[in-house]
Parts: structure tokens; C-alpha cells; sequence
């Protein structure tokens, strides 16, 4: 389905026009004001709502982490779906704090949960294929995990996506994505993760710079994401795409959450029109990949954690923008003078 263009609409000058009028020097509130201005548009209204904010947390585990890319060992990804879901880890205190609805989904974990209350099973596959050797996910399954994505979003209330996932070695596939659809260089679009030392940054970006060499045929988004992604990837990439067909606001996270954005943008662009990026990550390609997108963060804070974590820091910002357009007076509900040039 094709997305409407949100720009240069006669809505686009109303919220504009209203931000203008109200009791400050024009454009002194810098960024808000972009971001109310982009709230309006995409939930088609000059007093936007932000209802019943869902963060979603896309957890699954990658073949490529048995290759030594991470710090981490790959048991963490479902040891941190029990953290989330007892209410222990950053992004459960942070949705906690800020009234946020959170969901985990299993997308593939290689680890059996017992069924609960905020916990979705969407498994694919325990954990995809060691892209060095095949793609991670056949066409089938990534088909499968988009779907499924799609089904996520469809099930959950609100008209706000908070993005975020779990799974030990998905900045690699972030990376892979990375360099493959920008063309960059893939020691620019590698960090540390979760903690690499110099040497092991080294080790990623040569398995990195194999596992390029060992799909070198692929260009098409969606075969990128067969290539390198992960099922949390695949399965978020369905939620982007469903989100922004329902102008829902997409919030976005990290590195991780960024590439999925980066396949969603290649197969759709006016999918960006909906995102509101949370924050520019302490993991070294971020700033790059926002750059390539043409994304302007609102916070930056050294964050390199994922989970959903600074998207559920930016939020607050959200509301607020939506509270300036919504109960600031205006210069005429006030009886505050404007200034002499729009007086004239
Ligand atoms: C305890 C712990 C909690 C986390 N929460 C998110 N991540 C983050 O780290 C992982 C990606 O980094 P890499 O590619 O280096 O494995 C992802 O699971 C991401 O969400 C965590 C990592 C750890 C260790
Ligand atoms: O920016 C992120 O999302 C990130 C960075 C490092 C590790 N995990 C996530």
C-alpha cells in the first residue's frame, strides 16, 4: 500500500501558522516546534493526541553471534526477556516512570517462555542461520516474521510505536544492513556493541567485511534482510511498515532500530515522514546512518543499549509538543503584543 505524502498540505500551514501565533519570539521552541509540526501532520490534527503509547520489544537471537561479534553470550537475549517482563531491566523502569504500555514478543529466541501477560509468541525459527554460511532467513521466513510484524501492530491500541529490541549480536546485522544500502564502508557502520575491546572490533569488522563478500550479489532491501537481519529485525520491519500505513508515530531507537528503518525507507520512503528518531547512539555508525537518512535526533545522550530505552527518554518530549500546540495561548487569546514585524 502506498503512503500519502504528509508535506506541504494545507494542515502542514495551519499547525505552522498556529505555532506562529503562540506566546513566544517565533521559533524559539527550535525543535519542538518541528516535532509538534510533524505530530500534526501525521495524526492528521492541529491539536494532536498521543494516545496509549505502545513499546514494543522485538527480541530474537542471530547465528553470526557464535562467530565471537559480541562481548556477550547469546543466553543474554532471553535472560533479558525475563528481566523485561519481571519489570527489571532500563527499558521496564523507563516505560514504567512514563506510563507506557510494554510488550516483548518473541520473534526467535532460541529458549522456550512459558506463556504470560505481556509476553507475544511470534517465533520464527530458535535464532537464524550463521549469515558467513547461507543467508540468516530464507525468503519464507522473513516473509513470515514481516507478517508477523504487521500483526503485532494490528493487535495493539494507541497511535504511537515505541521501537525497541533484544537480541545478542544485532548490531552486526545492523552494521551488514548498514553498509549494504548505503554503500558505505563497513568499518564506518561497526562499533563495539556491547563492549568489544579494540582487538575483538577488529575480529567483528573482519567477519563483517566476509559475510559482505559472501552475498555480494544482494541489493534489494528485503533480500538485504534476509542476508544479514535477524528475526527481531524482520518482525520490527513489519511493524515500521504497518504503523506508518496507520499513521500511527513511529518512535525510533538506537543503531539497531535505525537499520530497520533503513530497509523500511528503501522499500517505502514516505515511511520516514512518520519517524521521530529518539536519540543519536553512542555506537559508532549511528550518527552516519541518521545522516544518511536525513534524520535530525532530539537527544544525544551517548546512549548504547537498545531495548527501546531512548526512545522511552525522548516521549516526555513528544507530550510536550503536543501540550504547546494544544494550551499555549496565543498572542490574541493572551493580549500579549506581537512583534512589529508580524503586527505589519
Ligand atoms: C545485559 C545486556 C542488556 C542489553 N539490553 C540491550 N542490549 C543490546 O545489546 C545487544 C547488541 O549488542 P551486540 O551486537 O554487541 O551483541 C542487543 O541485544 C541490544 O539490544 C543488551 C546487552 C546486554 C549484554
Ligand atoms: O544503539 C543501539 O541501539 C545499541 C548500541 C549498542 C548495543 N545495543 C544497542
Amino acid at each position: 500500500m502506498l503512503l500519502s505524502d504528509l508535506s506541504d498540505s494545507t494542515l502542514s500551514q495551519a499547525l505552522q501558522h498556529k505555532l506562529d501565533q503562540k506566546t513566544k519570539p517565533l521559533g524559539a521552541l527550535g525543535r519542538l516546534e518541528a516535532l509538534a509540526l510533524q505530530l500534526g501532520e501525521i495524526l492528521g490534527s492541529e491539536s494532536p493526541e498521543l494516545q496509549q503509547p505502545q513499546l514494543v520489544v522485538f527480541a530474537g537471537d542471530h547465528g553470526l553471534a557464535a562467530r565471537g561479534v559480541s562481548a556477550y553470550p547469546s543466553d543474554v537475549t532471553w535472560q533479558m526477556v525475563e528481566n523485561f517482563l519481571a519489570g527489571g531491566a532500563c527499558v521496564s523502569v523507563l516505560a514504567r516512570q512514563h506510563g507506557i504500555d510494554l510488550t516483548v514478543v518473541d520473534c526467535g529466541v532460541r529458549h522456550d517462555f512459558a506463556p504470560r501477560p505481556g509476553l507475544l509468541d511470534y517465533k520464527v525459527a530458535y535464532g537464524t542461520a550463521d549469515a558467513l554460511e547461507q543467508p540468516a532467513m530464507s525468503a519464507f521466513e522473513c516473509e513470515r516474521a514481516v507478517a508477523q510484524g504487521r500483526a503485532v501492530v494490528k493487535s495493539l491500541p494507541g497511535n504511537v510505536l515505541l521501537l525497541g529490541e533484544m537480541g545478542i549480536g544485532n548490531t552486526s546485522a545492523a552494521s551488514l544492513l548498514m553498509a549494504r544500502l548505503t554503500g558505505l564502508e563497513i568499518a564506518d557502520c561497526t562499533g563495539v556493541g556491547t563492549g568489544l575491546d579494540e582487538a575483538g572490533l577488529q575480529r567483528k569488522i573482519a567477519v563483517l567485511a566476509q559475510v559482505l563478500e559472501r552475498h555480494a550479489g544482494v541489493t534489494d532491501p528485503l533480500e538485504a534482510m534476509e542476508a544479514f537481519g535477524g528475526f527481531e529485525m524482520a518482525t520490527m520491519l513489519g511493524a515500521v511498515l504497518q504503523a506508518a500505513q496507520e499513521n500511527r508515530v513511529v518512535v525510533v531507537d538506537g543503531f539497531i532500530a535505525s537499520a530497520v528503518v533503513l530497509v523500511a525507507h528503501a522499500l517505502q520512503p514516505l515511511v520516514l515522514q512518520r519517524c521521530v528518531f529518539a536519540h543519536s547512539s553512542g555506537e559508532r555508525g549511528h550518527a552516519l546512518m541518521l545522516h544518511h537518512l536525513g534524520a535530525q535526533p532530539l537527544l544525544d545522550l551517548g546512549l548504547r543499549l537498545g531495548e527501546g530505552s531512548g526512545a522511552a527518554l525522548a516521549w516526555p518530549l513528544l507530550q510536550s509538543a503536543c501540550l504547546v500546540l494544544r494550551d499555549m495561548a496565543s498572542f490574541a487569546s493572551a493580549g500579549v503584543s506581537q512583534s512589529d514585524a508580524a503586527s505589519s
